[in-house]
C-alpha cells in the first residue's frame, strides 16, 4: 500500500543531503508516539528502506498491523519537514498469533455481546471496513445462526455463494471484505428452530468449508448472549481473541461483564471493550449528552483489567446505513464517524500484536519472565 505525504508551505528550502535526510525519517519514525505506538515506530518495523529521486523520497516500511491512517499523517509530517513527496510504501506483516487449521485465515477474532441490540452487528461491519481501509485483508462471518442480520447490513441479501469445485464455497464480496452468513443459505425462519447441536454444525460447516481469501482477520459476529451456544463457539472455534460491545447502561455493562467472564474461563485473551451509543451530539449545537449514562465502558475495562477501545456516538446516520445495508465508513469515510471506527480498528489490531505476537516488545518481556 502506498501512502502519500503532501508539503504545504512555502518556506525558505534547506538542501539536506542524504544522511540529514535519513536522519530526519528515523528521528521522527522513532521519537512518534500515539496510543498505537506508545514507544515509536521504528522499533516495531521489520523492514525499513529510502529511495531518493530529487524530491521524491520513498520510504518503505514494513509494519505488523494495519495503521494507514497514522502513517499518512506521518508522512505528511515529513513531507512538510523535508519539502519533498514522501510517499511511504507499507508492506503488512501481520502474524497469526494462534495456529489452526482453517486455509488462507490469519487471526480470528470474535466480536460480542452479554445482551441483544447493544449494535455488535453494526460495530462489527463497521470495524471490518474500518480495518480495510487501513490496509488489512479483513472477512467477516456471522455467526448468529438464529437471527442473521450481516446479510442486510452488507446490501447483500438475497444472494447466494457459489462453488467452483462443489466442495468450497465462495464468500460473497461486500465491496472487498469476504463476507459468509447462514443467511445466505437458508431462509431464517428455518435455522430458528434448529437445536444447539444443529446450529453448531452449520457454524462449523461455514467456518471450515468456504473459500476465504487469503484474510488477514476474519471476525466473526457472534450471537448475543452467554450461554451454552456462545461458550461452545468460544471453546471450539480457534478464535485469537475476542472485543466485547456493549451500551453504557448497567444492564448492558452486567452483560459485557458476563462476557468478559466466559471469555476468560475458555482462555481466550479479550482485547478490550467498545462502548457503543455511548453520547449523542446535538444536530444543532452540538452538545454531547450521555442519555444512557457515563464512564460505564470505562469502568468495566478498569474492573476486569481489560481496556475501553473507543466510543461510538448514538448516531442516525450509523443506523439507516446499516439498515440500508450501507457503511459508515464507506459512504463517509472521511467523516467524523469513520475515523472513531478506525482509531478503534487500530486499537484492535495494535492489542492483537501487543499482547499475543511472539514479535512484540511486551510478549518477549512475558515469555523470558
Ligand atoms: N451507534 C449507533 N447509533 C445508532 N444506531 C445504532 C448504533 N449501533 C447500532 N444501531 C442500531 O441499533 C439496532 C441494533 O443493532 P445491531 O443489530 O447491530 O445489534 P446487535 O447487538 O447485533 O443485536 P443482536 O445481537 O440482538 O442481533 C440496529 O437498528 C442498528 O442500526
Amino acid at each position: 500500500m502506498k501512502l502519500f505525504g503532501k508539503f504545504f508551505s512555502s518556506k525558505a528550502e534547506t538542501v539536506l543531503n542524504s544522511d540529514e535526510i535519513k536522519q530526519l525519517i528515523e528521528d521522527t519514525l522513532t521519537g512518534y508516539r500515539s496510543d498505537i505506538f506508545p514507544e515509536g515506530i521504528l522499533p516495531l518495523c521489520t523492514g525499513f528502506s529510502l529511495a531518493r529521486e530529487g524530491k521524491e523520497i520513498t520510504v518503505g516500511l514494513t509494519v505488523p498491523f494495519p495503521c494507514s491512517f497514522e502513517l499518512a499523517q506521518v508522512a505528511d509530517k515529513l513531507s512538510e519537514a523535508l519539502q519533498a513527496n514522501v510517499t511511504f510504501d507499507i508492506q503488512l506483516q501481520i502474524q497469526p498469533v494462534r495456529s489452526h487449521d482453517i486455509a488462507n485465515v490469519g487471526n480470528i477474532i470474535a466480536i460480542a455481546s452479554g445482551k441483544g441490540g447493544v449494535g455488535k452487528s453494526t460495530t462489527t461491519v463497521n470495524l471490518a471496513y474500518a480495518l480495510m481501509a487501513e490496509g488489512a485483508k479483513v472477512g467477516i462471518l456471522d455467526a448468529d445462526i438464529y437471527g442473521p442480520s450481516i446479510p442486510t447490513m452488507l446490501g447483500l441479501k438475497n444472494e447466494k455463494p457459489t462453488s467452483k469445485d462443489g466442495k468450497l464455497m465462495t464468500p460473497l464480496d461486500a465491496q472487498g471484505l469476504d463476507a459468509m452468513s447462514i443467511g445466505f443459505l437458508v431462509p431464517d425462519e428455518e435455522a430458528t428452530v434448529w437445536r444447539g447441536p444443529m446450529a453448531s454444525s452449520a457454524f462449523n460447516q461455514l467456518l471450515n468449508e468456504t473459500d476465504w481469501s487469503d484474510l488477514d482477520y476474519l471476525l466473526i459476529d457472534m450471537p448475543p448472549g452467554t450461554g451454552d451456544i456462545q461458550l461452545t463457539l468460544a471453546q471450539k472455534v480457534p478464535v485469537a481473541a475476542a472485543v466485547v460491545v456493549t451500551t453504557p447502561q448497567d444492564i448492558a455493562l452486567a452483560d459485557a461483564a458476563k462476557g468478559i467472564i466466559m471469555f476468560d474461563k475458555v482462555q481466550v485473551p479479550v482485547l478490550g471493550v467498545v462502548e457503543n451509543m455511548s453520547y449523542h451530539l446535538c444536530q444543532h449545537c452540538g452538545e454531547k449528552s450521555h442519555l444512557f449514562g457515563q464512564g460505564g465502558g470505562e469502568d468495566i475495562a478498569a474492573n476486569y483489567q481489560t481496556r475501553l477501545l473507543g466510543q461510538l456516538p448514538l448516531d442516525i446516520a450509523i443506523r439507516q446505513d446499516a439498515d440500508l445495508g450501507k457503511s459508515e465508513i464507506i459512504e463517509n469515510s472521511a467523516g467524523e464517524i469513520a475515523l472513531l471506527y478506525r482509531k478503534i480498528a487500530r486499537n484492535m489490531a495494535a492489542q492483537l500484536f501487543y499482547q499475543l505476537d511472539s514479535r512484540s516488545p511486551d510478549t518477549a518481556e512475558i515469555i523470558t519472565r
